[in-house]
């Protein structure tokens, strides 16, 4: 992996940790650590090139007095910013007993409570190699999101951040892209991820003109689409347990490979792997020690051949590489740990959520 000029591999994780409560047909199935920042920071801390390491970024994100995870591994390492009087965000997933198939949405979501945004100047005043804006409850704002955009080379933005609304009862739905303030950011995005169930609402043709759009189908992968070219990306077989953290581990994933110096298309293997891995998992994943040492050492290996630079902001290179096939297979290999280690709590859980 080649360095960045003058310094580290920075990065600026923008999003709140919250509660969240998972219940299907009304009773509480789990009650587990949530936010996309938790699912982020757990994939970074775990897939990051050693030149980013230790834990080379920074996490923004608010929580409440009420906070119930302080000591478990995200948070510790990359603590919260306290809001003394706001609630932490919490959120309540609710299961149907039908079988989700790949596109429909797999469990309604309801924010029951909500902590304070994210403002501009809760961020660190310096630059940063790339940020990561994945709000989970409208908490980054527009001009949050635009101040990130100025602090980092490139930016990554989950949609979920940006076109969440909620109803009265807290009941999550979408509003247009478009018609939020967030669009006229666009052309300053580097890469905007998008799941199945979303990408309507982001309106893929517009958007792959100003800014490369990933949009996540579950099961199935990814598909890429960027100015003058797409490109599909094959999944990883998993025993889907728990879908929730699947996008922001496909995310986390996916940026970890662009610091590994892969391509665009290369890099979405390993948002897939990251995918599939918080799926077969309830809540945030502990990833098998075996399973990480394989990884690290396919991608040593891989970045030894890589001839595209770090996140820049400036230039990505977007097709697959002629060993894109290859990195699939050897990551398939390291896919075989990936349900080896369960963290559910016997108590709260039947083990299997969906
Ligand atoms: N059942 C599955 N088997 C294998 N991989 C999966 C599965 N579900 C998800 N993934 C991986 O995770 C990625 C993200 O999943 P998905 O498209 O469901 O995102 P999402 O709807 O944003 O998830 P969530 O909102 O639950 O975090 C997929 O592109 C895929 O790589
Ligand atoms: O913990 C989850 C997770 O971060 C999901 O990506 C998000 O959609 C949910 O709102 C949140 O509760």
């Amino acid at each position: 992996m080649k360095g960045a000029p003058g310094g580290a591999l920075e990065g600026l994780v923008v999003g709140s940790y919250c509660h969240d409560v998972l219940l299907r047909g009304g009773r509480v199935v789990g009650e587990t650590l949530g936010g996309a920042a938790a699912f982020v920071s757990n994939v970074l801390d775990a897939a990051s090139p050693r030149e980013a390491e230790p834990a080379n970024f920074v996490v923004v994100s608010k929580v409440g007095a009420d906070f119930a995870y302080a000591s478990a591994p995200a948070p510790a390492r990359h603590p919260p910013l306290l809001c003394a009087a706001a609630p932490t965000t919490s959120f309540h997933a609710q299961f149907s007993d039908a079988a989700a198939s790949a596109h429909a949405p797999d469990r309604e979501l309801r924010r029951v409570r909500a902590c304070d945004p994210i403002y501009p100047a809760d961020l660190p005043d310096r630059r940063f190699a790339y940020g990561l804006a994945v709000g989970v409850a409208g908490e980054v704002l527009p001009e949050t999101l635009e101040r990130m955009i100025r602090l980092c080379r490139a930016v990554l933005v989950d949609a979920q951040a940006l076109i969440r609304a909620f109803d009265g009862d807290g009941a999550v739905r979408h509003v247009a892209l478009e018609e939020t303030p967030y669009a006229r950011l666009l052309p300053r995005v580097a890469f905007l991820k998008a799941s199945s169930e979303e990408a309507p609402y982001v309106g893929v043709e517009t958007a792959r003109r100003r800014c490369c759009v990933i949009v996540t189908e579950g099961r199935d992968g990814c598909r890429l689409y960027w100015d003058g070219g797409e490109s599909r990306v094959a999944a990883f077989p998993a025993v889907q347990v728990d879908p929730t953290g699947a996008g922001d581990s496909f995310l986390a994933g996916f940026a970890a490979g662009l610091l590994w110096g892969l391509s665009a298309t290369d890099a979405a293997l390993l948002g897939n792997f990251f995918g599939a891995a918080a799926v077969s998992h309830v809540g945030v994943p502990t990833f098998h020690p075996k399973m990480l040492q394989v990884v690290r050492s396919i991608l040593e290996e891989k970045a030894m051949k890589c001839s595209t630079p770090y996140i820049n902001g400036i230039t990505f290179t977007f097709e697959r590489s002629n060993m894109h096939d290859e990195l699939h297979t050897s990551l398939q290999e390291a896919a075989m740990f990936m349900s080896e280690k369960q963290d559910i709590d016997p108590a709260k859980s039947n083990g299997d959520i969906c």
